[in-house]
């Protein structure tokens, strides 16, 4: 699937966003080996720190069906640069996604930012900090 393709699943993504606080809609499309596509949304709660990422959410969804191996995610957000995912989603990415994995951050504006999951979190805390490897 070619990234162009894959921004405009997360536009979809974006379109069931529930945000009635912020009322900043972020959509999600991850991208797995086998060429599923799942969407994530931001979903907000009224205690606001139980707020959910539309990035956490996609990888989340596709974790809980079964699915591991993704080759590609895109976020896209009505924002002046390409939306920037949050440190919790970086976190979430490393632990989950390969380090080498595309990430295509996008916005309304058509602007595109292509990193990797790396780029996102040098250093990232992982499993093997905690063995002291
Ligand atoms: O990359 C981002 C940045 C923010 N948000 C959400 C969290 C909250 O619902 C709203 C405002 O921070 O946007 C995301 O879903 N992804
Ligand atoms: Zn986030």
């Amino acid at each position: 699937m070619k990234i162009e393709q894959l921004i405009e699943e997360a536009k979809k993504a974006r379109e069931k966003a529930y945000v009635p606080y912020s009322k900043f809609g972020v959509g999600a499309a991850l991208l797995t080996a086998d060429g599923k596509v799942y969407h994530g949304c931001n979903i907000e709660n009224a205690a606001y720190s139980m707020c959910n990422c539309g990035e956490r959410t996609a990888i989340f969804k596709a974790v809980s069906e079964g699915d591991r191996d993704f080759k590609m995610i895109a976020v896209v957000a009505d924002t002046d640069r390409p939306c920037s995912p949050c440190g919790a989603c970086r976190q979430v990415m490393a632990e989950l996604c390969p380090k080498d994995m595309k990430v295509i951050l996008t916005n309304l504006k058509g602007d595109i930012l292509e990193l990797t999951v790396e780029d996102l979190l040098p250093g990232a805390f992982m499993a093997d900090d905690l063995n002291g490897k």
